[in-house]
């Protein structure tokens, strides 16, 4: 599966262009600020029909415009899909596959995938346990639709449970049949998930260690475990026996919602005890191996885009990820770098396929290669 042509329309800072691209690597190459990562969102939107960066869809309209189109046109197998993104000012956007509306944009994700390997990464390390969760939700998502649909039951259910115990503390009055009745509802919705999540990590996990151990010449010693409460029972059991608990929270203190991903270096958290170096490993891990592990799962290999991130890295981890595109194990690679000629020099010398663009306020500028 392959991008062979993107179109944007007000987007972001892109008044509008028109890009056709290789079926190996493209790279966009140009200063600070003039929209490199902003054609990769343009690409992020048209697979998983939302911003990599920011979930307002109203915010990726050009400032004063009306409106964002972002269009492109992907091979996929015998295949060509016409993927439209529309959004007007104060609507809803339109999402159509050839021509044709979806009528649930979830029914869409996983058709495309990508993975994106961005500097916001670090959100993963420093910030709460919801982002972690997020990202374990968005791959299982790429190739298990029942996940996303329990999921938002549990979170429904889960919202209306939150809503009594609210009710409860503002009323001054308890009605635990109220609760139990929430409980058979939100109990199997919890423990399908958990399930679900283990699996998914239990396969996972092991491939993120050989990405780790293979970008860090096996030296250091990390980990990465789930967490979750539901390890020490049922969902339901849980929910029992913390009610007085609940009930004094005024919230649901157990549950999927509390999951979250331990990142670990030696057995320290990598967010107080990892070098800058060793946390940028653990991220590109985390997301060579969501590429690999999606890969494996879908059969094909998603779009790897690549944000900004050449600028940052050793020339052994360079040369590690650029020998893996050599290899055609990475598939389709969109490159934001801000040398023009850094990127396309090591391309060259390997002997790999690609297309240039400088990117200049929104524009091409030149199609270098
Ligand atoms: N809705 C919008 N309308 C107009 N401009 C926007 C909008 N959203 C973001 N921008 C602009 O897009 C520019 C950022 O573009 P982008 O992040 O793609 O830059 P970049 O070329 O990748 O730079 P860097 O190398 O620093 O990552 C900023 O100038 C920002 O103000």
């Amino acid at each position: 599966m392959h991008l062979k042509s993107l179109s944007l329309i007000n987007f972001k800072n892109i008044s509008e262009a028109e890009f056709e691209f290789s079926a190996d690597v493209n790279c966009f190459l140009g200063l600070n600020g003039e929209g490199k990562t902003n054609i990769l969102d343009g690409i992020h939107y048209l697979s998983l029909t939302k911003s990599y960066f920011n979930h307002r869809d109203n915010q990726n309209i050009k400032f004063e415009e009306p409106f964002f189109v972002v269009q492109g046109v992907f091979q996929k197998d015998e295949d060509e899909l016409n993927i439209y993104c529309g959004m007007k000012a104060g609507e809803k956007k339109t999402f159509k596959k050839n021509k044709k509306n979806y009528t649930k944009l979830a029914d869409h994700v996983g058709l495309l995938p990508v993975v994106m390997i961005s500097p916001n990464d670090t959100s993963l390390i420093l910030d709460g346990s919801e982002v972690r969760r997020k990202f374990i939700d968005s791959i299982i998502s790429q190739f298990d639709k029942e996940y996303l649909q329990k999921l938002m039951a549990y979170n429904k259910v889960l919202q209306q449970r939150n809503a009594l115990l609210k009710q409860f503390a503002e009323r001054g009055a308890f009605q635990e049949d109220m609760l139990e009745v929430m409980d058979m509802q939100i109990g199997p919705l919890g423990d399908w998930v958990h399930t679900r999540r283990q699996e998914f990590l239990d396969e996972f996990i092991p491939v993120f260690n050989q990405f780790y151990g293979d970008l860090s010449n096996g030296k250091e010693e990390v980990s990465l475990v789930y967490q979750s409460q539901l390890t020490e029972g049922s969902l339901e059991s849980l929910l029992v026996a913390n009610r007085m608990k609940d009930r004094s929270a005024n919230y649901t203190t157990q549950g999927i919602h509390k999951d979250d991903l331990v990142f670990t270096i030696k057995d320290h958290p990598l967010k107080k005890f990892g070098s800058q170096g060793q946390q940028k490993s653990y991220l590109i891990a985390l997301k060579l191996a969501t590429h690999a592990y999606t890969k494996e799962k879908k059969g094909f290999a998603p779009i790897l885009l690549l944000d900004d991130i050449f600028d940052k890295l050793d020339d052994t981890r360079i040369d590690y990820l650029l020998g893996m595109i050599k290899e055609g194990k990475l598939g389709q690679t969109f490159i934001t770098d801000t040398s023009t000629e850094k990127v396309p020099s090591i391309l060259k010398r390997l002997d790999i396929n690609f297309n240039a663009f400088e990117i200049e306020n929104g524009a091409i500028k030149n199609q270098l290669a």
